[in-house]
């Protein structure tokens, strides 16, 4: 299963090495207006899930919503570290 930080690993390896087909890279050149955009599609769609779709359609749409925070993440130079330290 994958984690939060095995994500990032196997997303900012996508953002080096740029495989074509990749989804992430696609994201990523849409910059951070683009991918802004996605994480609060993402996040109504969470709230959405949370009141009405139960516990599975939820915790699929939280892990949408933390793919699109990792991308946001690569495009700003942030590292799971940077972001651990405000926790
Ligand atoms: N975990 C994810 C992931 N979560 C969300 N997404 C993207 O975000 C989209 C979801 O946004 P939308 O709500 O617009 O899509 P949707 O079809 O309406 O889906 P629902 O919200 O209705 O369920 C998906 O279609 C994917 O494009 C993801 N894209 C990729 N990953 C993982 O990232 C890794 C790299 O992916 P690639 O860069 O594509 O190789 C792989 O391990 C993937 O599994």
């Amino acid at each position: 299963m994958k984690t939060f930080d095995s994500l990032f690993v196997e997303l900012a390896d996508k953002a080096r090495t740029r495989p074509p087909g990749s989804g992430t890279v696609t994201e990523l050149d849409s910059g951070v207006h683009g991918i802004g955009k996605k994480i609060v599609e993402e996040a109504a769609e969470v709230w959405m899930a949370a009141e009405y779709e139960g516990r599975e359609r939820t915790a699929e749409e939280i892990s949408q919503l933390l793919y699109h925070l990792q991308v946001l993440m690569l495009a700003c130079d942030l590292t799971p570290d940077d972001v651990y330290a405000h926790l």
